[in-house]
């Protein structure tokens, strides 16, 4: 379970990043990312965060993943608070990011061996769930050669068994497909099915609708760092009065944008 509860996250503006902003007028010292955000993620379930570029969504899952520091708001991954024990849900969390540097030098199977390790999985199922995960990502053939080696789909397949590797209960994976091919693409939201099927609480965040819309069994459409509507695919074409998700999201974006597009 992850129960997110009014999440804000401000970051502070850099000098440089100040001087970029053409606007004087406009300019602030902070930069609203995220701002008053509550959900709950439900164990059995795929939860979308739907949303632009720069919505929010990256910031609330790294304040989920304990990597961000929420400025205000609680979130509690398992019932555990993520700022006071972030220990303990990072022990719980598989976490699946673009901007994951794996080691280039090391081998895929060095480096499942290693988080392995410092998860302290038990050497011989570390080996077991290794060898099936290489196998159902098609890793096998690659994994004593050296990841720089690699192609950037299969990097990112092998950061994907990096982050199952001690087989946690929840799942939060930024934007899973981006940069893959259909059938490699395919082949991550079909894991991520039968890890739902499994029971485990599941979060991704995309900005691609076929994505959520075929996976997710919820979605929260993000825009502007708010929550600009939540539900099932049913809900929100019944909420929006559409046919698709594509023209829900566009009506929920004009709604909120003052009725402009
Ligand atoms: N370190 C930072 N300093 C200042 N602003 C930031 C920082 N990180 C993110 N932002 C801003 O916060 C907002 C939300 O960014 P975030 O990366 O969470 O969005 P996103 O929905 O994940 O978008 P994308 O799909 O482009 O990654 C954006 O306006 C972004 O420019």
């Amino acid at each position: 379970m992850i129960e997110v509860s009014g999440l804000k996250k401000s970051y502070k503006l850099s000098k440089r990043q100040l001087a970029m902003i053409a606007d004087r007028q406009a300019r602030q010292k902070v930069k609203i990312a995220v701002s008053d955000l509550s959900f709950t993620v439900r164990p059995g379930t795929i939860f979308g965060l739907l949303g632009p570029n720069g919505a929010g969504k990256t910031t609330t899952l790294r304040c989920i993943s304990t990597l961000l520091k929420p400025t205000d708001g609680k979130v509690l991954v398992m019932g555990i608070d993520a700022e006071e024990s972030p220990e303990k849900v990072r022990a719980s969390i598989a976490f699946l990011t673009n901007d994951l540097k794996l080691d280039k030098h090391f081998t895929p199977l060095d480096t499942l061996r290693f988080f392995a390790d410092l998860h302290r999985v038990p050497k011989a199922l570390a080996e077991e769930r290794a060898d099936v995960l290489f196998e159902y990502f098609d890793i096998t053939p690659f994994k004593d050669k050296k990841i720089g080696e690699l192609s950037q789909g299969m990097m990112q397949k092998v950061a994907i068994a990096v982050s199952l590797i001690h087989d946690p209960p929840v799942v939060i994976f930024d934007e899973p497909t981006n940069g893959l091919d259909i059938i490699t693409a395919r082949k991550v939201t079909d894991y991520l099915k039968m890890l739902r099927d499994q029971g485990k609480t599941i979060i991704i965040s995309t900005h691609i609708m076929t994505v959520a819309e075929k996976l997710c069994d919820e979605i929260a459409v993000i825009l502007n760092g708010s929550l600009a509507a939540a539900g099932t695919v049913a809900s929100l074409l019944e909420q929006t009065g559409q046919k698709d998700l594509d023209d829900a999201f566009f009506e929920i974006y004009r709604a909120e944008n003052g009725g402009v597009s």
